[in-house]
């Protein structure tokens, strides 16, 4: 995958429908927005800082996400549709095409059900994984529940569908592949194995995977990162499947998280993949959590 290359000139900086960055020449004047550099959702953007107290964040970076431990800047969220316990998470990004509007998601603690869309779909609007706040009353030993805000079933139906796509056509301008583009493409679903054109990417599975036990370590633990991650697959998910994703918390050990999970077909009948994965915790910073771990 190609990096993106973010108008403040960082490469690899995903973004998200939650900043207006500034105008840079010749790119397009759409409210593009980065990831918010806070925002507990999104624990690999490399613009991540730690906030200081009392100490500005440098321009033009301007928070948004009300439920961000570390944001000091902004009490409210007009614009945020990441933000899962946002009040006011009505986003308006008018002419950005294709921009979801994500409403605030109830946790229902459920098993979620994920789909996987084939690459010829029609384009949907993105549906992102639900984001669980660490404020979230989930418990870390139960199920996670993710569900699809943007489902045409009721938006607490634990069995909504999942979207998981790129929101942009590729030939348009905010596609992926383009400098300024919002969003980081998620899961290329192309049939890139020539002889079983029908079955879902391991490596999207692996996203799949990755995004989901992130989610349940990020409601439980605030900023993670993957650490390790271990997939066992046991049998081929065909594209466009409806799947069930059960993660579970095994252990929390000082700043470490071991995460598993199992993704199920939609009767829970055929076990697709089993994983395992290690997320380390973010906050609070490393130097005041260490002692108390013992080995990996
Ligand atoms: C839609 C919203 C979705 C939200 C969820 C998204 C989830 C997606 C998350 C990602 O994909 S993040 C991107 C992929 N991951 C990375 O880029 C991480 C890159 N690696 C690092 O940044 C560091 O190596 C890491 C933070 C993982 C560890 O560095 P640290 O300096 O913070 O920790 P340290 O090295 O002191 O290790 C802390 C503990 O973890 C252990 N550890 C670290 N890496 C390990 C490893 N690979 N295997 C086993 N143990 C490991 C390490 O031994 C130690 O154990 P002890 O405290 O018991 O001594």
């Amino acid at each position: 995958m190609s990096p993106v290359v973010s108008p403040l000139g960082v490469p690899n900086v995903p973004w998200c429908p939650s900043h207006i960055p500034p105008a840079v020449p010749n790119v397009p004047s759409e409210p593009i927005v980065p990831f918010c550099p806070q925002c507990p959702c999104v624990p690999c953007c490399p613009l991540a800082v730690r906030a200081v107290p009392n100490v500005p964040l440098p321009s033009p970076v301007s928070l948004c996400c009300p439920c961000c431990p570390h944001c000091p800047q902004c009490p409210q969220c007009p614009h945020c549709p990441r933000c899962p316990h946002c009040p006011c998470a009505v986003p308006a990004v008018p002419s950005v095409p294709n921009v979801p509007i994500v409403p605030d998601v109830p946790i229902v603690p459920s098993v979620p059900v994920l789909s996987l869309l084939s690459p010829l779909s029609p384009l949907s609007p993105l549906s992102p994984v639900s984001l669980l706040s660490p404020m979230s009353p989930v418990s870390p030993m139960s199920p996670l529940s993710l569900m699809s805000p943007m489902s045409p079933m009721s938006p607490v139906s634990p069995m909504s569908p999942l979207s998981l796509m790129s929101p942009v056509s590729p030939m348009s301008p905010l596609s992926p592949m383009s400098p300024v583009s919002p969003f980081v493409p998620i899961v290329p679903f192309v049939p890139i194995v020539p002889d079983v054109p029908r079955l879902a990417h391991g490596g999207a599975i692996a996203t799949l995977i990755d995004t989901s036990l992130g989610t349940l370590a990020l409601a439980v633990a605030g900023r993670v990162v993957t650490a390790n991650l271990s997939i066992d697959y046991l049998a081929p998910v065909p594209l466009r499947s409806v799947l069930l994703l059960e993660a579970f918390l095994q252990r929390r050990q000082g700043r470490k998280l071991f995460l598993g999970c199992d993704l199920w077909d939609a009767e829970g009948t055929t076990l697709h993949a089993k994983a395992t994965g290690l997320f380390i915790q973010q906050d609070p910073p490393k130097e005041a959590a260490r002692g108390g771990d013992s080995g990996r």
